[in-house]
């Protein structure tokens, strides 16, 4: 997948938020010089560049089918396979833009559907790798080894997450615990880290550390994530809300993948100079 942004004097974004998890959102559709690592890195530096949680590509669509082809950066400058709450935002401003009530994005896990729920936008992140659940097996690993107690389960959403049930997820010191969950060797491209407990059989607490580094508001493949685990486990069923430092978000694990609905929220716009892309010089 080619990553462009626009040739210009200057690059324009749209700053987005889904319950606080925050992106920059380039609008690459008409091509221009790729997306690089170094971009999301200077991007995504909240003194020096604006900041997010993830940098999202709008690029041109792959397939008539879809709207746009989407691509997610941490402000490290990984890729993520998947972002939940940015494929919302995405839609949304896609949505928006068109006045369809649904459409299709292309993301490196596949075709999304993302439709209008209200004033709420909801997308259908696929199925679940279950395969993930072998990564014990696949990696033997002593999860006594791990730096806290209790066999997390492991959920591909198209990108990894290692979910703990634990007693009080707001009790979990997650700068603490995140770091070394996140490069432990059970997990070789690293790993998402969900911390949940269960209020009722439709209502879980979630709290996070995402791979890139960082405590976020909320993360919508992780939710998503944390619902089947504790679906899988018997202490919830299918339809999930998941209470997330910033806000719930509805999931529901359907027969053709998992559906998550929720906020988003258009901040404002802006443009980075020539100066600050190293364009000037
Ligand atoms: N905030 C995003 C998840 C980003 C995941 C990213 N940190 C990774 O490396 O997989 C979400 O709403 O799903």
């Amino acid at each position: 997948m080619t990553r462009q942004t626009p040739q210009s004097a200057g690059l324009a974004f749209r700053k987005m938020h889904g319950l606080g998890n925050d992106f920059v959102v380039i609008d690459a559709r008409s091509g221009g010089e790729p997306v690089t690592a170094a971009l999301a890195r200077a991007v995504g530096d909240r003194r020096w560049g604006v900041g997010f949680d993830q940098l999202v590509a709008l690029l041109p669509p792959s397939s008539p089918d879809v709207a746009a082809d989407i691509g997610f950066w941490n402000a490290d400058g990984s890729e993520a396979g998947a972002c939940g709450n940015g494929t919302r935002c995405a839609a949304r401003l896609l949505l928006d833009e068109t006045g369809a009530q649904a459409l299709s994005v292309r993301t490196l896990n596949g075709v999304l559907r993302c439709e209008r729920a209200g004033a709420l936008v909801r997308v259908n992140m696929g199925p679940p790798d279950l395969e993930w659940d072998r990564i014990p097996l696949a990696y033997p690993v002593d999860t006594r080894a791990l730096p806290i107690e209790g066999s997390p389960a492991a959920v591909g959403m198209g990108n990894p997450h290692c979910v703990f049930v634990v007693e009080d997820a707001a009790a979990v010191d997650l700068a603490a615990l995140g770091p070394g969950l996140e490069h432990h060797p059970l997990f070789p491209e690293r790993t998402n880290v969900e911390f949940v407990h269960v209020i009722d059989p439709g209502t879980i607490r979630m709290r996070v550390w995402e791979r890139g580094g960082m405590i976020t508001q909320a993360c919508g493949s992780g939710a998503c994530a944390a619902a089947v685990a504790t679906a899988r486990a018997g202490l919830t069923g299918r339809h999930v809300r998941v209470i997330l430092d910033g806000g719930p978000l509805e999931i529901d694990w359907r027969e053709d993948g998992v559906w998550m609905t929720g906020p988003t929220a258009h901040v404002f716009d802006g443009v980075f100079s020539p100066e600050f892309l190293g364009e000037d010089e």
